[in-house]
């Protein structure tokens, strides 16, 4: 359904444009139908551009993201099908209007023929998927909602739409922690009834929580990937032990307490790829067998 080949996405900074950063590097992954798969790593690794790239919202530099064979083109067709959801809901809603204008903007734009009453019947049944009572957030602004509603308010208006892919780039990372285990539950229900979901997050336990199959992501290149249970149960790469052994650390910046370096593994970086550990498990290590020996 969606294809991710060898993605590298630079972007021009300094004053005049003039050096370039590669925020994204050689990335490649799949996402198939009714499958959740989660992004992970550090801030700054590139999982929100990534994110972007495939709803369109900046175009690749190099490589190629494809849903459903075709190439990914920003517009009302591609977006009946893909639907992101972002950290701060607030950003999402216009202050000024009430917050769900967002289902009017969806009724406007994709089914202006379908009358009110049943549009309205769409509406409440949506909210009630998403476990939301319509009498108690239709007709209120945004301020007036708590960031868990306005989430899930997002959520029903994506289910509006005949989606088939949610970008969901840290969605839940603004809630409390009740609020954010309804929200990932709420996830989870929408799987079983055959949607994916890119599930970016930099908290390694609710990706775990959610997803089939894990992507690492270091400094913009995929580092490891394969099934959640095998990245988790035997990680291959340093960084995502790093990762999973990660606790915060006083007076320890990142970069001092990741000895990525020191390990006898070698990252292949963005050109030399991946090598795959065992059916489905890639690791960028470029002396994995030899490693492993040493390690028995
Ligand atoms: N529009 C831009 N112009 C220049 N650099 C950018 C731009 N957007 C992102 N970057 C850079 O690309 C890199 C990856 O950023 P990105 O937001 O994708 O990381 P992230 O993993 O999502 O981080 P976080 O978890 O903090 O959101 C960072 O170094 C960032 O500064």
């Amino acid at each position: 359904m969606l294809k991710l080949q060898n993605v590298t996405k630079e972007f021009r900074i300094g004053a005049f444009g003039g050096k370039s950063v590669a925020a994204v590097q050689g990335v490649s992954f799949e996402i198939v139908p009714g499958e959740v798969v989660s992004l992970i790593g550090e801030s700054g690794s590139g999982k929100s551009t990534i994110g972007r790239m495939i709803l369109g919202l900046n175009p690749v530099t190099r490589g190629s993201i494809t849903f459903d064979g075709l190439p990914v083109k920003a517009g009302k067709e591609y977006y009946r099908h893909v639907q992101g959801i972002f950290q701060d809901p607030f950003s999402s809603f216009n202050p000024v209007f009430k917050a769900d204008r967002v289902f009017a903007m969806i009724k406007e734009t994709y089914y202006p023929a379908v009358p009110e009453a049943e549009w309205d019947e769409r509406v409440t049944t949506s909210l009630s998927d998403v476990r939301l009572n319509a009498g108690q957030v239709l007709g209120k602004y945004p301020h007036q909602l708590s960031g868990g509603q306005l989430q899930r308010l997002l959520i029903a208006r994506a289910l509006l739409l005949d989606i088939k892919l949610l970008v969901a780039d840290e969605i839940t990372s603004m809630l409390d922690a009740s609020t954010r285990i309804d929200v990932l539950n709420l996830l989870a229900e929408l799987k079983v009834r055959g949607l994916s979901v890119l599930y970016i997050t930099h908290d390694l336990s609710l990706g775990n929580y959610l997803a089939e199959r894990t992507v690492v992501l270091r400094r913009g290149s995929v580092v490891e990937m394969g099934l959640t249970e095998a990245v988790f149960g035997d990680p291959l790469h340093p960084y995502t032990r790093e990762l999973l052994s990660a606790v915060p650390r006083l007076h320890e910046s990142w970069d001092d307490a990741v000895p990525v370096e020191a390990c006898l593994y070698h990252e292949r970086g963005a050109s030399g790829g991946l090598l795959e550990a065992e059916p489905g498990h890639l690791v960028a290590c470029a002396r994995l067998a030899t490693c492993r020996e040493e390690a028995s």
